[in-house]
């Protein structure tokens, strides 16, 4: 990569911050079909950010671009002002890891070895060995992996196989976490520990969420789409209104503060009669 970032890293060492990300104008066409229209948002450094909207809305689109799998036709991404397009491959891998909505593998791998894969773009550098297991040894225990640590990928729960790719991601010990609803197959009690834990991590963390109680208890910022384009942004206490559930996703909702954190608490009615509109976009 040119620029500054990577000689400042050598010099003072590897930049371990996690940076900002900024959706600068992002827009992505598939031939006349416009998935992300204008894309303008923030993910803040060291939060947790959900992303929400309705199915087709351009939430896995997003996080695509993000991860620079798509390239958007106008507008980019930005990493600390650096756009994520100046990042060569391998650098990319060191800053950010990935968790996608169906991870698909053909190789029979054990669990263990699937999570070493994470530790790639850093074990070709100078990490010994011993380090490697230290890093596959901790994820496998932070997602309570450690008694399947032997099993194959084939034999694994869909709920087991989600929670290996985020050991994986976390052997990647990245900067910056893009997860497509990470929460996929998971029980309830292991989805509000997965999350906990991304709330509590040293990253960037950004996740496509479709259930809006979690999204208002565990995020610290959402993102609401709308038809690809971006129709609210900001505190998800300020973010979640009856008036914003209705108009984007046609519900029928209450919101009340949680009792204890109060975090925004999503009580919901059923949907409204009317359907939901296109909103306009709200900057909170
Ligand atoms: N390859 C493609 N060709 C044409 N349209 C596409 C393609 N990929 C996605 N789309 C469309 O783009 C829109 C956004 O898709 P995307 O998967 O980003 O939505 P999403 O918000 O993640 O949806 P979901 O909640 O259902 O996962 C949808 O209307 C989808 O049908």
């Amino acid at each position: 990569m040119s620029g500054d970032r990577t000689t400042s890293g050598r010099r003072g060492g590897p930049d371990r911050r996690p940076p900002q990300i900024e959706l600068a104008g992002v827009g992505v066409r598939i031939g006349a079909k416009v998935l992300l229209d204008d894309v303008c948002a923030t993910v803040p450094a060291g939060g947790f950010t959900g992303i929400i909207g309705p199915n087709g809305s351009g939430k896995t689109t997003l996080l695509s671009t993000v991860a620079r799998w798509i390239t958007p036709a106008t507008g980019q991404v930005l990493l600390d002002g650096t756009p994520v397009r100046a990042y060569s491959g391998r650098e990319l891998a060191r800053v950010m890891a990935t968790v996608e909505q169906h991870s698909v593998t053909e190789a029979d791998l054990t669990v263990e070895q699937v999570v070493d894969l994470g530790t790639i773009p850093r074990a070709g550098g100078r990490l010994r060995r011993i380090d490697t297991r230290e890093i596959v040894d901790d994820a496998l225990t932070a997602l309570g992996l450690q008694k399947l640590r032997t099993r194959t990928w084939q034999s694994l729960s869909g709920g087991e196989r989600q929670k290996t790719q985020m050991a994986r991601a976390l052997a990647q010990q990245p900067r910056v976490l893009v997860l497509d609803e990470p929460t996929n197959h998971l029980d309830v009690a292991a989805s509000l520990e997965l999350l906990a834990q991304l709330r509590d991590l040293p990253v960037t963390a950004v996740a496509a969420l479709h259930d809006l109680q979690l999204a208002g208890l565990y995020c610290d910022h959402l993102i609401v789409l709308a038809g690809g384009r971006v129709v609210a942004e900001g505190p998800p206490a300020l973010v979640l209104t009856p008036a914003l559930l209705d108009r984007v996703y046609g519900l029928d909702a209450e919101v009340m503060p949680h009792p204890r954190s109060g975090a925004p608490l999503v009580i919901l009615n059923g949907v409204q009669r009317h359907g939901g509109a296109q909103p306009e976009t709200e900057q909170i």
